[in-house]
């Protein structure tokens, strides 16, 4: 899984390197910036000879890495335009030093340095206009609130020109107006087609609609020591990977039997919405669950009849929904479960609410609770926390909204300091789902990002099927922690909407086609095969 690293968090491992016991010089460091940039270019868009590359650069060390790079294109025989929007006096000796390396080279054909400010608009355009490649070196970790007039102008003309003309434009570690830390970028952001990142990716890069300006991201570890790269900070953040979904979809062993892998008990359903509960079945069939057992009120129980004689049907009690008097019942069919899916389809009664909060109660294994589970919890947080079985709830927005008491544009805005507060108070490994979603463990320390998934993944029943996907994932013969379950859950999930996008377009297709593709997805080599080429261990 890849890390990721906030500015400030990026900023103390740059002093560690620097000024603990590695002593690396801060020149050698943006040196290695700039030069990994260059590398990366080409590697991307050919050698860089003839090139004419337009270089902005900006007040702070992201414009001293531009430095670096117009010196390293030069040498590559490309013609450099740099122009500069700092004061060479307010600059960080670092990158101060590189400007002046630099300022001894004017006299180079291939190099024109000038300030920003003494060039007419006109000519900034043209000279846009008319380049091959565009380095964005303006502001990268240290951007914050929003771009100020000037350089929202600047963004403005390097983003229009660049579009007409198809320039391709390179970000020097973050894009021009994106947060770092959560993606919030101003509306005037610089598109990138590629961002080289140093030392450790950062979080902007994954989350929207920081994630939509980076294009393609390159991580380049700079000569950074590798422990302090790799150190884990109290908040950590990673970026789910293959690899770590196939950790834990481990291969079965070829003697288990269906009792081996897991029976999942599905609680959904009413009157009104069975189809809930039948995506949230499909969900655990297709991700592998030995037996899937849907309890549903039995004024609609028989419509499922035939429909999918793979699920087990129990019809529960005489009432449209659950009441409190069916938990005696529904006990009984859960008893040899493995994992529990409570919640798709159970409407919004008082009287579920009771039968909902008996269930919590009495559980005797763990439990993944959706949609109206969820409605009918909130304010119950004491009541969650006596539950003696592990939890994950998977609420979108408006349900986490609903549940926590924090307000939804809250939530948008900075939703990791949130989910953590949250998991930690109540004490349930949670998933927000979104774009992208959340994946948070119980402590509230680890938080994971999915990095799968498409918006034709945003229609109704989507969900459903994934609450059984990670219910029946967590009653896998290894026992996944509740953490892990989600993960691989979310991220199979996401994947196989991107094969439904693939097959069927970008939207359109529905969460039982979405389902069908779990398998497709393991045994296309993507997990299963990996494993078994000894690929991934
Ligand atoms: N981390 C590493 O390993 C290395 C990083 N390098 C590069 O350094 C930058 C971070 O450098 P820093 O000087 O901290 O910050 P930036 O250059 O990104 O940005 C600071 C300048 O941006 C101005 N700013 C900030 N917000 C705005 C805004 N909304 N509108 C306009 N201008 C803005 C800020 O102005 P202030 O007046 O607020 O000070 C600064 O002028 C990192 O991204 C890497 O590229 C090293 O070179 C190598 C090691
Ligand atoms: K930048």
């Amino acid at each position: 899984m890849k890390k990721l690293n906030t500015a400030a968090q990026m900023k103390a491992i740059d002093r560690e390197a620097m000024q603990g016991r590695y002593q690396i010089p801060p020149t050698v460091l943006m040196e290695n910036a700039g030069h990994a940039v260059v590398t990366h270019g080409m590697q991307v868009w050919g050698p860089w000879q003839g090139k004419r590359v337009i270089i902005f650069c900006g007040a702070g060390n992201n414009g001293g890495d531009g430095f670096v790079i117009a010196r390293h294109l030069m040498a590559q025989g490309a013609k450099v335009y740099v122009y500069i929007c700092g004061e060479e006096s307010a600059y960080s000796e670092e990158s101060r030093i590189h400007l002046r390396t630099l300022q001894a080279m004017q006299d180079d054909p291939l190099c024109h340095l000038q300030y920003l400010s003494s060039l007419a608009e006109p000519v900034v355009r043209r000279r846009i206009a008319h380049s091959h490649m565009i380095i964005d070196a303006l502001i990268g970790t240290g951007f914050h609130g929003m771009l100020r007039p000037k350089m929202r102008a600047l963004a403005q003309i390097i983003n229009a020109v660049a579009h007409e003309a198809k320039i391709p434009v390179i970000a020097v570690d973050m894009p021009t107006g994106v947060d770092a830390d959560t993606g919030a970028s101003d509306k005037d952001a610089i598109h990138a087609m590629m961002t080289v990142t140093f030392g450790v990716h950062k979080r902007g890069q994954f989350i929207y609609p920081g994630k939509e300006l980076v294009g393609k991201v390159v991580l380049d570890t700079i000569g950074m020591p590798m422990p302090l790269l790799r150190k884990e900070e109290n908040d950590c953040m990673y970026a789910l990977e293959l690899a770590d979904i196939a950790e834990i979809m481990t291969k079965r062993s070829p003697t288990s039997h269906k009792g081996t892998h897991g029976t999942v008990g599905i609680i959904a359903g009413s009157a009104t919405m069975l189809g809930a509960a039948l995506m949230a079945a499909q969900g655990a069939v297709r991700a592998g669950a030995g037996k899937v057992r849907a309890m549903i009120p039995s004024v609609v129980a028989t419509h499922t009849m035939g429909l999918y004689p793979e699920i087990m049907v129990a019809a529960i009690g005489t009432t449209p929904y659950f009441t409190s008097a069916d938990s005696k019942a529904v006990m009984e069919q859960i008893r040899d479960c493995s994992s529990i899916a409570l919640g798709p389809g159970l409407g919004r009664s008082k009287e579920t609410q009771d039968f909902v909060l008996q269930i919590l109660e009495k559980a005797s294994c763990p439990l993944v609770i959706d949609a109206d589970g969820l409605y009918h919890l909130q304010g119950m947080k004491d009541r969650v926390r006596r539950c003696l079985q592990p939890l994950i709830f998977t609420p979108h927005i408006a349900e986490f909204s609903r549940l926590s008491g924090y307000a939804i544009d809250a939530i948008k805005t900075n939703p990791v300091p949130l989910l953590r507060v949250f998991a930690q108070e109540w004490q349930v490994c949670i998933v927000l789902k979104g774009a992208p979603t959340y994946i948070v463990s119980a402590e509230g320390k680890a938080v994971y990002i999915n990095t799968t998934g498409n918006a034709g993944m945003a229609c109704g029943g989507m969900g459903d099927v994934l609450t059984g996907m990670v219910a029946a994932i967590w009653g896998r013969e290894n026992n996944p922690m509740a953490t892990q379950a989600a993960c691989a859950a979310v991220y199979l999930h996401g994947a196989s909407g991107d094969a439904c996008a693939k097959d069927y377009g970008p939207y359109g297709y529905t969460p039982l086609e979405l389902a069908r593709q779990v398998p497709c997805i393991l045994q296309q080599g993507q997990v299963v095969t990996k494993i078994d080429d000894g690929e991934i261990g």
